[in-house]
């Protein structure tokens, strides 16, 4: 495991949205998860998503997909945060362990657990309503390191911005 970027946030940092209408975290997208995270001890991320009715996939029950993108978003922001390397997703496995009911607030905790040329490893537990609650969902995520030319090229990001939008 390589230490974290010498410029990753202090454990106890507010992390903002990394872009305002992203699904996962922004705050312009209505019904989005708008996760929450800060830096948690030991270059771990903490994550909190409360599932609203918008987020169902059964009566009173979160979709798992939509779990899965918290799951995404947490570990991305993990490895963002820690590498302060633009990645992306290439694989996301997630293990639903208990349903999730309406009202519940996801506790993720990310963390990284390897990194092989452009490949970083990472997987992160989802517990139910308390930090130390109930295991719901654990997740593993292989992200790929990318050049910011790839946000340039294949989706509309400014080729102008060094830095895309994200908070701090
Ligand atoms: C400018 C400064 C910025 C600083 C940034 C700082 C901070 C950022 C902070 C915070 C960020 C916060 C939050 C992030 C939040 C959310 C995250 C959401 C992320 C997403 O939601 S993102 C969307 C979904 N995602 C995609 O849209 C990817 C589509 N895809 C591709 O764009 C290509 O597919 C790509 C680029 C993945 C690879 O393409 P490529 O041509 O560049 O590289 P290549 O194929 O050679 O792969 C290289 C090595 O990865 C292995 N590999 C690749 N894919 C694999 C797989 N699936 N399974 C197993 N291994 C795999 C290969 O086997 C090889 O391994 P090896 O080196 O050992 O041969």
């Amino acid at each position: 495991m390589p230490p974290p970027h010498p410029d990753a946030p202090e454990p106890g940092t507010r992390l903002g949205p990394h872009y305002h209408q992203c699904f996962g975290c922004g705050d312009e997208v209505e019904g989005g998860l708008r996760l929450h995270a800060e830096v948690g001890k030991d270059s771990t991320i903490l994550a909190e998503f409360t599932v609203t009715e918008a987020h169902q996939g059964a009566p009173g029950l979160a979709h798992g997909g939509l779990l899965a993108v918290a799951f995404d978003e947490a570990l991305g922001n993990t490895v963002g945060q820690m590498l302060r390397e633009p990645a992306v997703t290439g694989r996301l496995e997630t293990d639903f362990l208990r349903p999730v009911p309406v009202g519940s607030t996801l506790h993720i905790v990310g963390k990284l657990d390897g990194v092989a040329g452009r490949k970083v490893y990472a997987s992160a537990d989802g517990r139910l309503n308390d930090p130390d609650g109930p295991l719901a969902l654990r997740a593993r995520a292989l992200f790929v390191l990318v050049d910011f030319s790839h946000f340039t090229t294949h989706g509309t990001a400014d080729p102008r911005d060094v830095h895309p939008d994200i908070n701090p």
